[in-house]
């Protein structure tokens, strides 16, 4: 509910105005119930309720008969349970009384920091709102092997784990209400009464025989605990949340919008315009998912709507203010500024008497915890390198995933925020005329995008798609990948749910779970190279002579290039906000290698078109794409011959350019090879139906880039090591700390005094072209062309020739070793020596041959 009790001048104009939000559909009938018993109380309520609702009787009837029967329905019940609620609140005193700290809850509290890496450790006095974070731990006590996400029935929707939306609504309203009875009880009681009271309530109660569940909770409420959402969007394995239900507190989530601060300090575009839409419908989902939990998402804007004005700091700061919350809980983000700036909080609000506490959860891996003692910098960049780093230095215990909670525990009234769609992050541009250009449709019809969406995608991959991607996750016109990176991303799915997953179904793809390592290694580079998303890693290719080609450009961002299978690429991505890692590749080396426009192009467009748009790794593959990144990529895939693994019948670029469509298999991919009959039976005409390519001549511009390299390489020669031709880089800082075994003091110290290089693994084609600077490509006899399945079918080739030399040669091997044999043989029986036969065919022995003569004199003839 976005309206603040405080604010309200009187009680009835607030009433009015929580009437106002129901009108525009923002808050639901229920809700504003409550809200109305919450603040005008018990008595008020309902002798004032169906007058203040009066003038809906004829404006909006249906709403009114709704707020009719929900005021009736609660005060019979109430009528009824009168006697019940004072039972249990007396007795909610007693129990506070009683308390005993040291219960199982610690135990299984402390049972659980071990397994999933909690970093709290320090909790307010509990109350009954542990309830419910007990609940969550003795389902999670249960279970003895990891969580399965679906193994024991359908996928984990939230209404597996919760009641039904309007049973939640209700129940969290009526919680809402005996805060409020209990707080106005506990004013009229005095401190001598109490115990008398509770005690005989509770002798009644325990001659009744009665059991007592769903206690209200304690009067002296604890106060909130906010739960800042950010880029963990779920309730399945999020730490943070669950760390909110053991504080024992009622938790306020909430969500703040602060686009400048997720841009960072250069040019990020952390929230392109895809990624944004996509946010707007993962927030929406998870705060459905939050609403069956009887809780609410407070959206607020971090930067100037209403009174919140500045970072997102500033904007915790009010809301502590307003809620009186002690606690801040929030999971972790590693991009530099983001880490900076939640250190700066965690800092501030500490200072101010508020915990705040980061948890653990967005990769495997923490990135400022991965070090390469022990393993050293050789391979750097790759992730078998990363790997190992890993293994040589682990982390703490991944440990099993965490539940859902049930529920969560209300505040008395909730913070004011905003409505979702104030904070614009699905506005659609509008045309002259004032109708509205969506151009989301396509992506809204592409995906779901809630938490269950990706549980959804998990089965689905687990059961199926897995068995075909280790040698098919290349196939664009039948995808074989899990296409969970845009939940990923949001955090709307964890990686260790998703690992726990994996395992559970015994899934045996270790390129699977390799790829997941990706993800984490690139998490690692950004925090290394802070610059990764806007300058190139290696010094010389900063100096690179691009193309400034804007039609060229946009050719390539509109699916107009001319090539078929670039074109059915980009297209794809822009109607769905997604394209598989091997199209990506393509339409790299396309942009890169043959139009020659910067690596930084692409990136800025994958980041404003991606549903998955993620700094890290589209940082890491653009640079590794671009030439310049730690591993920079050793093959160029070619636009054509590239079809011939990711897409052989042509079905994907018949998808996605139908224009093409009724032409033939084998030309499907080089319409311009065409005959004219063809193309006119198929009704393509080169720059009406299909452009013309933009650019003709492949070879050229391929030899015209790797000169380009081999200039930059030569103009810098510093950055070259002499010996090996490879790349050198500066080695950060910390990576200086850490191989001299430095203090990170020390390390800083001497890295600005000194620059360290460190040698990359580089291209062998580089290195040949630079020996040979006029070289064409084609004639490089280290040319890293990758021809799809044509390379694939010339590769079988070689490996079968090779295969049948190796048979030949272990023949020949086995001829001559029973030679040996036979010559020692003769050599023991005192035979004379056999001659080492000629070529590869044996000569026919003949009569005066010297073998033929027999020992003691004699002559043996040999027929
Ligand atoms: C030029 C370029 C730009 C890219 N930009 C992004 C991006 O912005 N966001 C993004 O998530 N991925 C990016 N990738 C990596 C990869 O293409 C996508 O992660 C993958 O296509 C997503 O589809 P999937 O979920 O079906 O992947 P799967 O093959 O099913 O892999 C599972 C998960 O592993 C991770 N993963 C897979 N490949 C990589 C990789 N190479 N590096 C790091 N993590 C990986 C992703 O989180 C992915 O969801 C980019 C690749 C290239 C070549």
């Amino acid at each position: 509910m976005s309206l603040s009790v405080a604010d309200a001048e009187d009680s009835e104009v607030f009433v009015r105005n929580a009437l106002r939000e129901v009108l525009l559909g923002r808050e639901d009938p229920e809700g504003f119930f409550a809200m109305c018993v919450s603040v005008l109380g018990h008595q008020e309520t309902r002798s004032q309720f169906l007058s203040l609702i009066q003038p809906l009787s004829t404006a909006n009837s249906s709403l009114h008969s709704a707020l009719t029967s929900i005021y009736r329905e609660y005060f019979t019940t109430l009528q009824a349970d009168d006697d019940e609620l004072e039972l249990a609140l007396a007795l909610s005193l007693l129990e506070m009384k009683d308390h005993q700290p040291s219960t199982p809850s610690q135990e299984s509290r402390s049972n659980r920091r071990s397994s999933f890496e909690l970093t709290s450790d320090s909790h307010p006095p509990e109350s009954s709102h542990t309830q419910q974070a007990e609940v969550v731990k003795k389902r999670q006590n249960t279970h003895s092997a990891p969580i399965r996400p679906w193994g024991n029935g359908p996928a984990p929707t939230t209404r597996q784990t919760g009641p039904q939306k309007c049973t939640h609504v209700d129940k969290c309203n009526k919680e809402t209400v005996i805060e409020r009875e209990q707080m106005m009880m506990e004013r009229d009681l005095t401190q001598s009464e109490k115990p008398q009271r509770t005690k005989n309530r509770r002798q009644r109660r325990k001659a009744a025989g009665q059991h007592i569940i769903g206690l209200p909770r304690c009067p002296s409420m604890p106060p909130p605990v906010l739960l800042w959402f950010r880029r963990d969007l779920r309730l399945c394995d999020n730490p943070a949340l669950i760390a909110s239900l053991e504080v024992g507190a009622p938790v306020i989530p909430v969500f703040i919008w602060s686009p400048e601060e997720e841009e960072g300090p250069g040019t990020t575009v952390a929230t392109g315009g895809a990624s944004k839409y996509w946010l707007h419908q993962a927030l929406s989902c998870i705060c459905a998912s939050l609403e069956r939990i009887g809780s609410h998402l407070v959206f607020l804007k971090a930067n100037g709507e209403g009174s919140r004005v500045g970072s997102s700091l500033q904007t915790l700061k009010e809301l502590i203010k307003d809620t009186g919350a002690r606690t801040v809980l929030a999971n972790a983000l590693y991009e530099p500024w983001l880490k900076e700036r939640d250190d700066a909080v965690v800092s501030a609000l500490q200072k101010d008497g508020v915990e705040c506490k980061m948890y653990h959860s967005y990769c495997f891996r923490d990135p400022y915890s991965v070090s390469t003692e022990g393993v050293g910098l050789r391979g750097i960049g790759s992730v078998s390198h990363f790997m190992s780093c890993c293994r040589q230095n682990p982390g703490c215990a991944l440990g099993v995933a965490l539940d859902p909670p049930v529920s969560l525990p209300t505040p008395t009234h909730w913070a004011q925020g905003v409505s979702l769609d104030t904070l614009g992050l699905a506005d659609m541009p509008r045309r002259k005329d004032g109708t509205t250009i969506n151009w989301a449709a396509n992506i809204q019809k592409s995906w779901d995008f809630s938490e269950e969406g990706a549980h959804v995608l998990i089965k689905a991959f687990l059961q199926d798609g897995v068995y075909k991607y280790e040698k098919e996750s290349a196939r664009a016109d039948a995808p074989h990948t899990s296409c969970l990176s845009p939940y990923l991303h949001f955090g709307q799915l964890s990686p260790r749910w998703l690992l726990w997953a994996a395992k559970e179904a015994h899934c045996q793809s270790p390129k699977f779970q390799r790829k997941l390592h990706w993800r984490d290694l690139a998490y690692w580079q950004l925090t290394l190279f802070p610059d990764l998303p806007w300058e190139s890693v290696r010094p010389p290719y900063k100096a690179l002579r691009w193309s400034s080609n804007r039609e060229h450009l946009k050719a390539w961002q509109r699916g107009q290039t001319g090539y078929p299978l670039v074109d059915a690429a980009m297209r794809q991505l822009w109607m769905t906000g997604w394209m598989n890692n091997y199209m990506r590749h393509v339409v790299a080396s396309f942009l890169i290698a043959y139009l020659h426009l910067p690596w930084q192009e692409g990136y800025c467009w994958f980041q404003d078109t991606l549903v998955d748009a993620d700094v890290a790794i589209d940082a890491m593959m653009w640079q590794n794409g671009g030439m310049c990144g730690l591993d920079h990529w050793n093959f160029v895939m070619h636009p054509v011959d590239a079809a011939m693994t990711c897409d052989p019948y042509g079905n994907y670029v018949r998808k996605w350019c139908p224009e093409l469509a009724d032409l033939p298999d084998e030309l499907i991919h080089k319409p311009w090879k065409c005959p004219m009959s063809i193309l006119r039976r198929a009704g393509v005409v080169f720059g009406q139906t299909y452009p013309q390519r933009i650019i003709i001549d492949l070879e050229q511009q391929r030899s015209q880039s790797l000169q380009d390299v081999a200039r930059v390489r030569k103009e810098f020669e510093q950055f070259v090591d002499k010996h090996t031709g490879c790349d050198l880089v500066p080695l950060p800082p910390r990576l200086v700390t850490e191989a001299l075994g430095l203090s990170q003091r020390d390390g800083d110290l001497l890295s600005e005094r000194k620059m360290f290089l460190l040698p990359l693994i580089t291209r062998m084609e580089f290195k040949y072209q630079q020996e040979n600077p006029d070289a064409d490509a084609a004639l490089n006899p280290y040319n890293a062309l990758l021809k799809g399945y044509v390379s694939r079918k010339r590769d079988e080739t070689i490996a079968f020739l090779n295969e049948r030399d190796f048979t030949a040669s272990v023949m020949y091997e086995g001829v001559q070793r029973k030679e040996r044999l036979e010559n020692d043989q003769r050599r023991m029986e005192g035979l004379p020596w056999s001659p080492a036969p000629q070529g590869r065919a044996r000569r026919t022995p003949t009569a005066k041959d010297k073998f033929s003569i027999v020992p003691g004199g004699a002559h043996t003839s040999l027929r």
